[in-house]
């Protein structure tokens, strides 16, 4: 098996695309992005959909696609060994799923009675092996994406994009097909790109992640460290952390904090002077001493109440102090937060 290496740049009006990114055989590497980050446009050019202004994707050591220096490379997409898993499962629907998954190894050249054994073997990998005679019309949507995933990997290919193929399908579900495709992504040792905005699909499939916004990279790495400490907003609000960048100034008490947007202040153990960031976590925010802040909006949180103030700052309060601070949209309150929960990072 081989690996997917790619550098993609696209320029298309206002949007700039530019991307690097590379896949090991049996690794799954998650693009996060908010709408319109250029995911699906990244996905277009990887499975050659759509040519670049410029760049090279490598699968080993074929060229799939070389653009720039006037040279133009660009391998036909059923040409590429590229599988694909998207949103709708992509199953015809007047074959049978054991007819679904036999295609790909038929439009290969295996005779048919060869390939109808590959399928039932994928069909038994995907737990599917009793439904085999099944039109996808008679199957539930995550045994429709079962089919759609037996079928885009009996085709052996070396890479393997998924486009949020998890998204339509309830919880439960879900969580099974995330563990099948983990399992299968190893056992076939195909190397893998998941396109997601779920940040479960990130922490729970992905070896590596790559946060794309407005076309670049903001931040790359193993997903507990991008999610532990988040240089981005983006992946703070994916984290569910806050993120506040300023400047760390020295307080009248000789302690120092970070001075952010909307007065801001979070205490820090930092050498003052530089622009910095700190991120922290909504349930380490006290109410009473500290900072100036106003409600902005109070919302249902997962554990109690998730209040937002100035300088977007999210604090998470058990109902009762919620009703105890009779805490409304505009309230003025006062914020801290205690330096041990407090992450730094030096911007320069
Ligand atoms: N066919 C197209 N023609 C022109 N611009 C396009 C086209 N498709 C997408 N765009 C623009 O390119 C940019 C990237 O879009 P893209 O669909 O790649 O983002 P995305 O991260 O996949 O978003 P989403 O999560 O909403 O699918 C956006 O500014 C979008 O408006």
């Amino acid at each position: 098996m081989t690996a997917l290496d790619a550098q993609v740049a696209v320029r298309r009006g206002a949007f700039a695309l530019d991307v690097t990114i590379t896949a090991q055989p049996g690794e799954i590497v998650a693009v996060l992005g908010p709408n319109g980050a250029g995911k699906s446009t990244l996905l277009a050019v990887l499975a050659g959909h759509l040519a670049p202004s410029a760049g090279v994707v490598r699968v080993g050591e074929r060229t799939l696609t070389a653009v720039g220096d006037g040279v133009t490379t660009a391998v036909r997409p059923e040409r590429r060994s590229v599988g694909l898993l998207g949103q709708e499962p992509l199953v015809f629907p007047h074959l049978s799923a054991r007819e679904n998954v036999a295609f790909g190894p038929r439009a290969a050249g295996v005779p048919a009675a060869q390939a109808r054994r590959t399928a039932d073997e994928w069909l038994a990998a995907v737990g599917l092996g009793a439904l085999a005679d099944r039109r996808p019309d008679a199957l539930s949507g995550g045994q429709r994406q079962r089919v759609a995933l037996a079928r885009a990997l009996a085709a052996e290919p070396a890479v393997l994009l998924l486009d949020e193929p998890f998204a339509q399908l309830d919880v439960r579900t879900a969580a099974e097909l995330r563990d099948l495709v983990r399992a299968q992504v190893r056992r076939t040792r195909t190397s893998t790109v998941l396109v997601t905005h779920d940040v479960l699909d990130a922490v729970t499939l992905a070896d590596r992640v790559v946060v794309l916004h407005d076309g670049q990279v903001v931040e790359r790495g193993r997903p507990l460290d991008v999610l532990t400490e988040p240089a981005h907003p983006f992946t703070a609000a994916l984290a569910g952390v806050n993120l506040v960048v300023g400047r760390l100034v020295r307080e009248p008490d000789g302690s120092t904090a970070l001075a952010g947007p909307g007065g801001v202040r979070v205490p820090c153990s930092a050498t003052d002077g530089t622009r910095a960031q700190v991120t922290f976590s909504p349930s380490a925010v006290t109410v009473g001493a500290g900072w100036p802040a106003r409600v902005v909006d109070l919302e249902p949180g997962t554990t109690g109440v998730r209040v937002r103030t100035t300088g977007d700052v999210l604090v998470d309060l058990p109902p009762a102090q919620v009703a105890r601070l009779g805490l409304q949209v505009g309230t003025e309150l006062r914020l801290s937060v205690p330096t041990e929960h407090v992450r730094v990072r030096t911007l320069g």
